[in-house]
């Protein structure tokens, strides 16, 4: 398929390759109304970290992306390798990213790596990725594609105030690829790539002197990644790339075919890689991970997760995390100057992203969650779901019991299995060991209560000592 396509192409205008004349830094060029705004304001938020190249031979970004210009709108893309079966927090930036060139009126693609998750991507890594088996990548792709179109749909439901925006597409490089046969691909493609600039890419390099090496699927990597872009320029007229900054490298080799190929300025954007609060790099690899699939992540624990950032990087967080206006950003950090121990900038945070990943009902369940553990409360736990505790009390053993009439604080306890048998399990409920649904139950023979030891929505939450959790659903309440 590629063949006959760059074929094409070759007939067509060529111009030599310009070298890249350098990353660009924003903030000082001269104003370009509407397109001008875009880039200027995520480069303020920092959200938006290097854009290259500085000057395109024929146009350059900003006025590529003027409403006022005969070129609006343009298409924007970012690649996710389905690596794993979720998105994780460090994919929020990139994906924000669009979101931003989304509402700008500009129609975006999150393009899912099913084919390039096969080779694993080396930039930024010390060591090769063990393989996936392609069935494991179809599955994981399946999954990062539902996890995009949720939340691109919680961003259209609750963040866009009726404003028409441009359009978002999901599509997954495996569609091109398996109809690729590979000497076709190499003819065509290959022949375009020089090896001296393949080896000189700092991914390239870096992996080349560590102790393992390289192999040539991930050295090849980069020559996909520029197929791509070069797919997406032809099928859909995409000409922007947003990257984390791991991958100038790849963007670049997409930029150089591209412009080798067709005469056309394409351009690559990078926005930062989130680190943790040690400065480790919030991704899958670096063991840390913050996900986004709620299976893997509660909305609970994502709330917590930024709840617990440190005073040093909220402000930057909520620049780059939410859509909040850098005024309404100043307001709240004021305020938390007066009250820090609030923690409101925090909680904003959390509130803001929990809600875009997890919409407003996960938002809720999150609150209910922090509420029911850290003030515990019972108003909290009498509306929870079967899923949402499990999900705060992710170490809970969890029984189904059937309720018999005049069942007591022992019996329950015995029940669940969450005391020894005899005397000493008796024991600890006299000496006050024992809670049920945040109340300390002394008494082991009073029977149980509905309303008060069973809540309405006919569970217990059974406490024993300070953090052994069991979670009882009372069956035929
Ligand atoms: N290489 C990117 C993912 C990607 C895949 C394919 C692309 O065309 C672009 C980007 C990463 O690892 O983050």
């Amino acid at each position: 398929m590629a063949a006959p396509m760059l074929r094409r192409f070759l007939r067509g205008r060529r111009c030599g390759t310009p070298g890249l004349s350098g990353v660009l830094l924003l903030g000082q060029r001269e104003a370009h109304s509407g397109a001008q705004g875009l880039l200027a304001v995520q480069k303020a938020r920092g959200l938006f970290k290097e854009f290259f190249p500085e000057k395109g031979a024929k146009v350059e970004l900003p006025e590529l992306l003027d409403r006022g210009s005969g070129s609006f709108p343009q298409t924007v893309y970012c690649g996710f390798d389905p690596t794993a079966d979720s998105l994780h927090v460090g994919h929020l930036l990139t994906l924000l990213g669009l979101f931003h060139f989304q509402r700008a009126g500009h129609n975006v693609i999150a393009l899912v790596g099913g084919a390039t998750a096969r080779l694993g991507d080396p930039s930024g890594r010390t060591k090769e990725r063990e393989a996936l088996a392609p069935e494991q990548v179809r599955g994981n792709a399946r999954a990062l594609r539902r996890g995009l179109e949720a939340v691109v749909a919680n961003h259209q439901r609750l963040f866009a105030n009726g404003r028409p925006w441009g359009s978002f597409t999901v599509l997954d490089n495996a569609a091109w690829y398996q109809k690729q046969h590979l000497v076709d691909f190499l003819g065509a493609v290959g022949g375009h790539f020089r090896m001296g600039t393949l080896l000189s890419r700092v991914s390239v390099q870096a992996r080349l002197q560590s102790a393992g090496g390289m192999s040539l699927a991930e050295f090849l990597y980069q020559v996909l990644q520029a197929y791509d872009f070069y797919y997406l320029f032809q099928h859909y007229g995409c000409r922007v790339q947003l990257g984390g900054s791991d991958q100038l490298g790849n963007i670049t080799s997409g930029y150089e075919f591209i412009h080798k190929l067709t005469g056309e300025d394409v351009f690559g954007i990078t926005v930062p890689l989130v680190t943790s609060t040690t400065g480790a790099k919030l991704g899958k690899s670096a063991g840390n991970a913050v996900w986004l699939n709620r299976e893997k992540t509660s909305p609970f624990e994502l709330y917590q997760f930024f709840v617990r950032q440190q005073d040093n990087l909220v402000e930057r967080y909520l620049k780059l995390f939410t859509f909040l206006p850098l005024p309404e950003i100043d307001h709240i950090m004021q305020l938390h100057d007066k009250e820090p121990e609030k923690r409101g900038p925090q909680k904003r945070l959390a509130a803001e992203v929990t809600k875009l990943v997890h919409g407003q009902e996960g938002l809720d369940s999150a609150k209910r969650c922090t509420q029911a553990l850290y003030h515990s409360s019972i108003d909290a736990l009498e509306v929870m779901s079967d899923q949402e505790l499990k999900e705060l009390f992710k170490e809970a053993s969890f029984s189904e019991l059937v309720l018999d009439p005049g069942t007591s604080v022992l019996d329950i306890c015995r029940k669940a299995n969450a005391i020894p048998d005899g005397p000493r399990g008796y024991r600890m409920i006299t000496e006050g060991g024992v809670s049920i649904n945040h109340r300390q139950v002394t008494n082991p023979e009073s029977v149980l209560v509905v309303g008060q030891h069973i809540l309405k929505n006919g569970l217990s939450l059974l406490k024993i000592g300070k953090r052994n959790f069991y979670i009882i659903k009372w069956l035929q309440l």
